[in-house]
Order: C-alpha cells, then sequence, then structure tokens
C-alpha cells in the first residue's frame, strides 16, 4: 500500500473516528484512548455533547482527561469503574485477528484496564496501521523504574533490543511514574505468547501487546470504512 501524505492520513482518521462515535449512546459509560486519532473522536463526542448527548467518560491519560474537560465531557475515575460500555481508542499496528500494538503515546496501561473494562472496544486507525504481522513497531513495555536494568535485561534474554524511551532528552515518565522501554523483537510470530512473558517479569507493568482486548476495528482506506471484527 503507498504511503500516506499527512493530509491523507489525517483524513482517514476523521473518518474512523467518526464512524465509531456513531456507535455511542445516551447514556453510556465511554472510555477515551489517548493518541491523534483518539482525540478527533474526543472532539466529535465533545461536539455530539454540546447537542445534547448524555454520556460520562473514562480517560486513558490525563491528557486526554483534560481535553475531554476542555469539550464538556463528564470525566469519571478510570479506577473506579468494574465496567465501561464502549471505548474508543487509537492503536500503533493491528492485525486482522485483532491483536494490537499500543503505548506510542505512552499510555499503554491505562489503556490496556480501559480496554479490558470495555464491553465494546473499538479501535480507530488509518490504513498505515494494518499489518500481517505485528512487530515493525516496536513494543513498548512499561516498567517500574527501580527494575529498569533487571526487565532491560529480561528483554534481552526474550531475543529483544530495549531502548528506553527519551522524550526531550529526558527519560519519558508515564503517567503512572514509570519509565517504557521500547523493545524490538523483530516481526513476532506469537504475540499471545510474548505478551505472557513480557508481563511475568517482576517490574514489567504491562506490554504494549493487547492479545484479545479488541471487538472491532474500525480502519479508513481513503474514501472507504473496513471493519475488521
Ligand atoms: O497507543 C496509543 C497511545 O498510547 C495510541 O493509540 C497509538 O499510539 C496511536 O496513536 P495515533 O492515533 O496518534 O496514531
Amino acid at each position: 500500500m503507498a504511503a500516506l501524505d499527512k493530509t491523507e492520513q489525517h483524513a482517514e482518521k476523521l473518518a474512523a473516528a467518526l464512524a465509531a462515535v456513531k456507535y455511542v449512546k445516551d447514556g453510556d459509560v465511554v472510555g477515551l484512548g489517548t493518541g491523534s486519532t483518539a482525540t478527533l473522536a474526543i472532539e466529535e463526542l465533545g461536539k455530539r455533547v454540546k447537542e445534547g448527548l448524555n454520556i460520562t467518560a473514562a480517560a486513558s491519560s490525563i491528557r486526554t482527561e483534560k481535553l475531554a474537560k476542555f469539550y464538556g465531557i463528564k470525566v469519571l475515575d478510570l479506577g473506579l469503574l468494574s465496567s465501561i460500555d464502549i471505548s474508543i481508542d487509537g492503536a500503533d499496528e493491528f492485525t486482522e485477528s485483532l491483536d494490537l500494538i499500543k503505548g506510542g503515546g505512552g499510555a499503554l496501561f491505562r489503556e490496556k484496564i480501559m480496554a479490558t473494562l470495555s464491553k465494546n472496544s473499538i479501535i480507530v486507525t488509518d490504513s498505515s496501521k494494518k499489518v500481517k504481522k505485528l512487530g515493525a513497531f516496536t513494543v513498548p513495555v512499561e516498567v517500574i523504574p527501580l527494575a529498569y536494568r533487571y526487565v532491560f535485561d529480561q528483554i534481552i534474554q526474550l531475543g529483544g533490543k530495549g531502548v528506553l524511551r527519551k522524550a526531550d532528552d529526558q527519560t519519558f515518565i508515564t503517567d503512572n511514574g514509570n519509565y517504557i522501554i521500547d523493545a524490538d523483537f523483530g516481526l513476532i510470530d506469537n504475540p499471545a505468547q510474548l505478551n505472557s512473558s513480557l508481563n511475568q517479569i517482576n517490574g514489567v507493568l504491562t506490554s504494549g501487546l493487547f492479545i484479545g482486548l479488541t471487538s472491532k476495528v474500525i480502519m479508513s482506506v481513503g474514501k472507504e470504512l473496513i471493519v475488521f471484527e
């Protein structure tokens, strides 16, 4: 598939985000993802709320919480919810079997909790995110700082190469006060097994591999929408 320029990619993100928002019903508790595509869905939800849609939301990051409040959406504490009716989030990569890599924006842990609680977890993407096998995008691994070196070495034991994520030359710190190691495992034959191996390492909060957590992926390609479920 030909590479998208920024305008085409934005148009695809917007089309997917608008399609996902149509699934939101009055009275729903809505999980709000993080990233540029999720932001477009939040903006649209904000418009609908102004027009009278009655929803409450849970945010997957501090920046999403601020954005939702800016758009007049009532936000509940994610940690107090035992279920979410519908969530809308982006992804860095996905396969037709609905396995994902997420966490490019660093919000993987809260996003994973949100997806786990969601009865209907919708992922919205442009066409650049669909892959045959996960792994061209590195796997974000959220790590308790104290365990950084140990986890880094364990990732090597699993056949990966880790890089500590930086932002503006400083170590990137997640909303939970942790580090992220971006781990390159090449193309991943068994994402479920890798996810479970990573999650078993002491000091790992979670990996950015999302397995069995997604209800549907809405992907926009040019003027077409494709739904994988
Ligand atoms: O997982 C994420 C943030 O942690 C994002 O959903 C993912 O990085 C995709 O972002 P975008 O919609 O900007 O391409």
